[in-house]
């Protein structure tokens, strides 16, 4: 993590006050909570939905932080004590990120996409520790503030920094590729998410691809070469590399078989010997790790390398997590988030899992979808392949709309609607047998995963 004095510190921001009483003070790693402070830090006083950070200032430096930022503005800054006077706090926060990168010798991987952004990022990190130091986002810490404090949290020695870059209108990525200067940038896929804020996909994918104004001269991007969206930004005039991976075997990288078995999938790429495991499923799982291999080609990673990282690859919670589940069935917890594009991936997934026993999708509302929003969950129910799934239950006022466009290809109770997560537990537990699966699924707001906290409770009793 960032260590310097209040000396250069002052300089790698723009300090609006004298600070030579305490200039060769010294800094370790910045926080914006002045309640996990650590010894050391410098405090940021950020302005939050109920409060703002400058009124925790002195609990900070009496907590052991070393310093702190106070925005010009904010009246009554504390006497005495170590304060570097900003214009902005955030803006401070993120110049103060700008220039420790800067200053770092360090390889950037930034990562972008609709979907896969946090798996994608897991990923190549944990590829790339198999020859680097390699520091990642921490969770999904991926906007103007948690790219910058990732940023600031990177040691002077890693030598590879794993950046996810998250955004829900335009220019965010354009703001955080200027800030983390990658490397290599990697676009996972142009999905629906967000599309409530951005209108259209053409828009997401404009949003996308703005992580290119940042990118380093001869810098690689790696892209799903699937989407027509992002072929059509590519201009023939640019001064950076260009990597494809996906399904057509008109990209560099295509899986040429997939075998999913038990909680991973096997598969082979074309023009490299050998087989590559990954201790998930899901198709597009297999396609998030192509974007993995052209970045650890990149940085002269061996084949053994690559196979070794991908393997002992551990996904984020709630991405794809298998949990063994409720009279002997097993839980793949998805709940972190859901788009159509990434519903239906899922549930191919499970339209492709060995096994005789029952397959049920517990699916919720997919939120900020804008108009569309009820089409886009018909059309989930209307690919849902009675052939291949055995139950459909759904978790909300939207994801109402997939069962009723279901239920007609379904026996009677075996495509159900619920209102009450309650309800829903009761009927999962009425008709789960040993080795069924359960694929839960729904946005970050409909907290499903609560469905599975009740299953696993019950359980233990
Ligand atoms: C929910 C929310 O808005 N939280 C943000 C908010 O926190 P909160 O309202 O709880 O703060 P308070 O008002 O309580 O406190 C104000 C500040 O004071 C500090 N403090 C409080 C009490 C105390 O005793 N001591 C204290 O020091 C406190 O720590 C506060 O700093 O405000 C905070 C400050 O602004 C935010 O940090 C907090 O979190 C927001 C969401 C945030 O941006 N956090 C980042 C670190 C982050 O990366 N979070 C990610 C989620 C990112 C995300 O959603 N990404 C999107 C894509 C990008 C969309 C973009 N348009 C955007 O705006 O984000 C995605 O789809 O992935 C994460 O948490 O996982
Ligand atoms: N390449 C992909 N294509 C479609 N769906 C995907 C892909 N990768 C992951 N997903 C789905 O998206 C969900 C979220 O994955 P992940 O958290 O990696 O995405 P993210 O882009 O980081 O999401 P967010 O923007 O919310 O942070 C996964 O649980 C999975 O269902
Ligand atoms: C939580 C945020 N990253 C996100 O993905 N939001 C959408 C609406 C979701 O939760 O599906």
């Amino acid at each position: 993590m960032i260590n310097r004095t209040i000396k250069q510190v002052s300089k790698m921001i723009k300090a609006e006050n004298d600070l030579s009483r305490f200039s060769e003070i010294r800094i370790e790693g910045v926080c914006i909570d002045s309640r996990k402070v650590q010894p050391g830090n410098l405090y940021i006083p950020l302005k939050g939905r109920f409060s703002d950070g400058h009124q925790y200032v002195e609990a900070a430096i009496n907590a052991g932080a070393s310093a702190a930022l106070w925005q010009i503005d904010v009246p009554n800054p504390p006497e005495g004590m170590p304060i570097i006077m900003v214009e902005d706090a955030l803006a401070a926060l993120q110049q103060l990120a700008k220039s420790y990168r800067d200053e770092l010798s360090i390889k950037v991987v930034g990562v972008t996409g609709s979907n896969g952004k946090t798996t994608t990022k897991d990923m190549v990190a944990s590829v790339l520790k198999e020859k680097y130091k390699v520091q990642k986002t921490e969770g999904n810490f991926n906007n103007h503030q948690g790219l910058p404090l990732t940023i600031l949290s990177l040691e002077e020695d890693t030598q590879v920094a794993v950046l996810e870059m998250g955004m829900s209108a335009r220019g965010e990525i354009e703001f955080l590729t200027k800030l983390a200067c990658p490397d290599i940038a990697i676009i996972t896929n142009i999905g629906e998410a967000h599309l409530q804020d951005l209108g259209s996909r053409e828009a997401i994918a404009e949003a996308k691809f703005e992580i290119i104004q940042g990118l380093s001269e001869k810098g690689l991007l790696v892209y799903l070469g699937d989407e027509p969206l992002l072929n059509q930004l590519l201009r023939s005039a640019q001064n950076f590399r260009v990597k494809t991976f996906g399904k057509n075997e008109s990209n560099d990288l295509y899986p040429v078989s997939i075998r999913q078995e038990g909680h991973g999938s096997i598969y082979r790429v074309n023009g490299i010997e050998g087989n590559f495991h990954i201790p998930v499923l899901g198709e597009y799982n297999v396609l998030n790790s192509l974007a993995a291999i052209h970045t650890a080609l990149e940085l002269d990673l061996s084949l053994e390398q690559i196979q070794k990282g991908l393997n002992s690859m551990k996904l984020t919670a709630m991405r794809m997590e298998m949990i063994d589940g409720y009279k002997g069935s097993k839980i793949i917890n998805d709940a972190y988030n859901a788009s159509p594009t990434s519903t239906k991936a899922a549930i191919r997934m499970m339209e492709g899992l060995d096994g005789e026993k029952n397959k049920i999708l517990v699916l919720g509302d997919m939120l900020e979808l804008g108009e569309d929003e009820k089409d886009y969950h018909k059309q989930v129910g209307r690919e849902i392949d009675p052939e291949k799934i055995n139950y459909i239950f759904t978790f909300g006022e939207l994801a109402r709309h997939i069962t009723e466009e279901a239920r007609h290809l379904f026996p009677e109770g075996h495509a159900e609607a619920f209102m009450d997560k309650g309800e829903l537990v009761k009927k999962l537990k009425s008709i789960v047998k040993e080795d069924d699966y359960i694929l839960i699924k729904a946005s970050r707001g409909m907290k499903l995963e609560e469905v599975v906290n009740s299953i696993l409770a019950d359980q233990k009793q």
